[in-house]
């Protein structure tokens, strides 16, 4: 037998053996976990029978609490013991499938023989408890594997570096338990693994890629140290795919103190979060809180606002360049989104302490209470080094003490006695009946009248100055849409707070005409929810969130100066980790070259920082990254995986019934070729309704919106911005014309569109091609007809 082949059965026998130990290993286990399930439907069913009950007296009531506590802990320990066993199958499920799918071979520094490790997605210890026989991909030792081709290698440890000599790495492709392909490699991660990986079809799910992990991507996931990281990375770099191995390292190394929960995932739309939502679990880990900025806003400003969202605000940017305000708009939303305006706003903000602050009267029963100039002037009067928080809190007392003597006065006014009149026959008997309880205990003795009568006036007073209650409680005196919109009610007002050499944009004035309106029409445009968020809680108080200890960013590069400013005080304990790419930076406030990178970095400590740069696109085939790295300025250094594939190829038709018909037999080529995600992408959602109206009449296709919540298989027409950050087997551009993507801030949404396909892509025109697809682009694609 020749040595591979030797090498292969040897293999095979240990993984009949591993299986095997999992086998019983989960013999076992089901055996644990049904008797725990028995044993929890038993206690459920006694419960309480085996408490005793007895309400007596206090002796006996605190032993029937005794009781009570320590069932109900009986059944908590059980139902904790059956989840993590049930947890533990699971994986065992997994790992029986596949066992494992790298092995090293290491001799340490000072010794002179090596056991082998196998590397698989969780730990397997052998029967006695005392050998590994997977290691978890997690483990220090595992790290080698990623970060080392054989020859002198270390890994970390919490004790210490330990060096040694790498001898061995061997790569397996097991299914059911047998051994499909296995390969000695040379370099990191070999060719043959990810080929094979990245040649399959995509599903409508992200998986994860443990087996495949490069070293530059091991570095953002296990990186412990820093207070930010960030990832600066080509499209389809593995930066989203990075982040979540990284949550679930983050789990494994931390596990004891940190939990699912506490960490959370920014992404850019619900439908992302579908997308990604099963990598974690498929690595028998609990899924982290994933959300997006704009749900954020939404919970907290549409109970006032009517809040626009950042797609209405990018179809704006997009397609309202006929609107004779629209520099002045545009303007608007990158100003805002500057850091200019955060340290701006700081300085509006800190000057506040000494005046400025604008208050409501609060009235009662139609009439003046207090005036918002006796709040005003009682907050200036509190000595002005105390926080701003801190002395409305003061007021609020203050206000409070006001409230309970002007509640005492009404009890005698008249308007009591009619609201008395006016409670219903149940309500009346109810209060009737609850104070009287509460009096018995109280007084010894009353007079009947007299006293019922001043308890229900006590009642109805309560109830009518709860509203008012409940406005001072939550500082509702203070006027903070007037204290934001005070910045631009007199466009010269802004200047008093601009730094030395820093000027107000070109059109400051219209800015501020229209800043106005949309707030006096009850309307958050979306350049202004974060900086009125950010004023609210720097004047009330920021409510922060100390148990998040990390937060994750993914397409950075979108967020602005005051949206990073304020994660960053809401999750004051957390880690950061920031992952963008510049060429994909397609919002509005962006699309003009912002740099969203050095807004996050001017936040944190640089020795605190650390960045990673992912230059190898592993998404698309080379002739694809070939052509799409042409359409964007310094795209040289993007290195295509060596995978092979179609030109990409660029057709032009003579009108939009040409164009559906060429789209049409398209698609029916690409699913007799056996893709399952199609795409079809446009460039704003009226594009995508009226491409979805003609092909549907044609063939099955699905229009994904702004309101799509789950990424699924199939045929789609999807807008532009919805289409980041996920993938499909191919891309058809639409309209790839000039009129489409003709003016220098859509040149990177027009990356990004292109970036999107795996396999192949193909774009469309009627009219001439935009001025992105360069001659030498165009020298990379497959043109028709010519
Ligand atoms: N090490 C790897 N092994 C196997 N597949 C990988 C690896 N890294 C990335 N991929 C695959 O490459 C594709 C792109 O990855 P991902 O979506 O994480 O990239 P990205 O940098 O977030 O892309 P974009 O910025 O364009 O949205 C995915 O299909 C992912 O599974």
């Amino acid at each position: 037998m020749s040595e591979p082949a030797q090498d292969w059965k040897c293999e095979q026998l240990r993984v009949d053996q591993v299986v095997q130990e999992i086998d019983g290993q989960m013999a076992t286990l089901e055996r644990q976990t049904s008797e725990a399930r028995s044993e929890m439907v038993e206690i459920r069913k006694n419960f309480w029978d085996d408490v005793t009950v007895n309400f007596e007296d206090a002796a006996e009531l605190a032993e029937t609490a005794a009781s009570l506590r320590q069932q109900a802990e009986m059944l908590f320990d059980r139902e904790h013991a059956h989840r993590q066993s049930d947890k533990q199958l699971r994986t065992l499920k997994k790992l029986r499938q596949s066992p494992y799918f790298g092995r090293i071979d290491f001799v340490e520094n000072g010794e002179s023989a090596s056991e082998p490790i196998y590397l698989g997605i969780a730990s397997l210890r052998d029967a006695t408890d005392t050998d590994y026989l997977i290691y978890d991909w997690r483990a220090p030792v595992s790290s080698l594997y990623y970060d080392y081709p054989p020859g002198p290698a270390r890994y970390d440890t919490p004790m210490g570096m330990i060096g040694g000599e790498l001898k061995l790495k061997r790569q397996f492709v097991i299914r059911d338990g047998v051994i499909a392909s296995l390969f000695d490699t040379g370099v990191t991660i070999g060719d043959e693994m990810l080929q094979e990986v990245l040649g399959k079809h995509s599903d409508a799910q992200m998986k994860s890629i443990v087996a495949t992990i490069q070293r530059e991507q091991n570095l953002i996931i296990r990186n412990d140290r820093s207070r930010l990281l960030v990832v600066q990375g080509a499209a389809g770099s593995g930066k989203t795919s990075a982040a979540l191995q990284r949550v679930a390292y983050l789990l494994y190394r931390h596990r004891g103190t940190l939990s699912a929960d506490q960490i959370v995932l920014f992404s850019p739309n619900p439908m992302f979060n579908s997308y990604v939502s099963t990598v974690l679990p498929e690595l028998g880990e609990d899924n982290m809180e994933q959300t997006t900025f704009q749900d954020y806003l939404h919970f907290r400003l549409s109970k006032s606002f009517r809040l626009e969202n950042p797609y209405e605000q990018l179809e704006y940017a997009l397609s309202a360049m006929e609107d004779p305000g629209y520099e002045a708009r545009m303007e608007s939303i990158r100003y805002k989104a500057s850091g200019t305006f955060v340290e701006l706003m700081e300085r509006y903000l800190t000057s506040l302490k000494d005046g400025g602050l604008i208050f409501r009267s609060l009235s009662f029963r139609g009439e003046p209470f207090i005036q918002a100039d006796d709040i005003h002037d009682y907050f200036y009067s509190l000595d002005h080094s105390i926080p701003i928080p801190n002395r409305l809190r003061l007021v609020a007392e203050r206000l409070m003490e006001r409230l309970k003597e002007r509640q005492t006065a009404a009890l005698e006014e008249r308007w009591v006695e009619d609201d008395i009149e006016l409670l219903d026959k149940d309500t009346y008997l109810r209060i009737y009946q609850q104070l009287r309880r509460k009096k018995r205990f109280n007084k010894d003795s009353f007079d009947d009248f007299e006293a019922e009568r001043a308890m229900l006036a006590e009642y109805v007073v309560r109830e009518r100055f709860k509203p008012l209650r409940n406005r001072v409680k939550r500082l509702n005196f203070i006027n903070l849409k007037a204290v934001y919109r005070q910045l631009f009610a007199d466009p010269t007002f802004a200047q008093a707070y601009l730094e030395e050499g820093d000027s107000l944009p070109a059109r400051w004035s219209q800015i501020c005409t229209r800043t106005l309106e949309r707030l006096d029409e009850g309307e958050m445009a979306y350049e202004d929810a974060t900086p009125f968020l950010y004023a609210v809680e720097r004047i009330r108080g920021f409510q922060t969130n100390v148990s998040v200890r990390h937060i994750l960013i993914d397409e950075a590069q979108d967020y602005t100066a005051f949206q990073f400013a304020y994660l960053k005080r809401l999750f004051p304990r957390a880690k950061v980790t920031a992952l963008g790419d510049m060429n994909q930076s397609i919002n509005a406030h962006t699309s003009s070259g912002g740099s969203g990178f050095s807004a996050v970095e001017a936040l944190y400590d640089p020795e605190e920082t650390e960045r990673v740069m992912l230059t190898r696109s592993y998404r698309s085939t080379r002739p694809i990254v070939e052509f799409t790295s042409m359409l964007i300025p310094g795209g040289e250094s993007i290195e295509p995986f060596n995978r092979s594939g179609e030109k990409p190829t660029l057709t032009t038709v003579k009108d939009s019934q040409a164009l559906h018909a060429h789209i049409v037999e398209r698609i029916t080529a690409l699913k007799e070729e056996g893709y399952q995600t199609i795409a079809v992408i446009c460039k704003t959602a009226a594009e995508s309704r009226t491409a979805h109206d003609a092909l549907q009449q044609f063939i099955d296709i699905r229009l994904m919106e702004r309101e799509t919540s789950d990424f699924e298989q199939g045929v789609v027409v999807i807008p532009s911005y919805l289409a980041k950050g996920v993938e499909f087997d191919a891309v058809i551009v639409y309209d790839g014309s000039v009129s489409g993507y003709g003016r220098e801030r859509e040149r990177k949404l027009f990356y990004t569109v292109c970036t999107r396909a795996m396999h192949e892509l193909h774009l469309y025109t009627i009219g001439d091609w935009s001025p992105f697809i360069s001659e030498e682009a165009r020298k990379r694609c497959t043109v028709e007809p010519e």
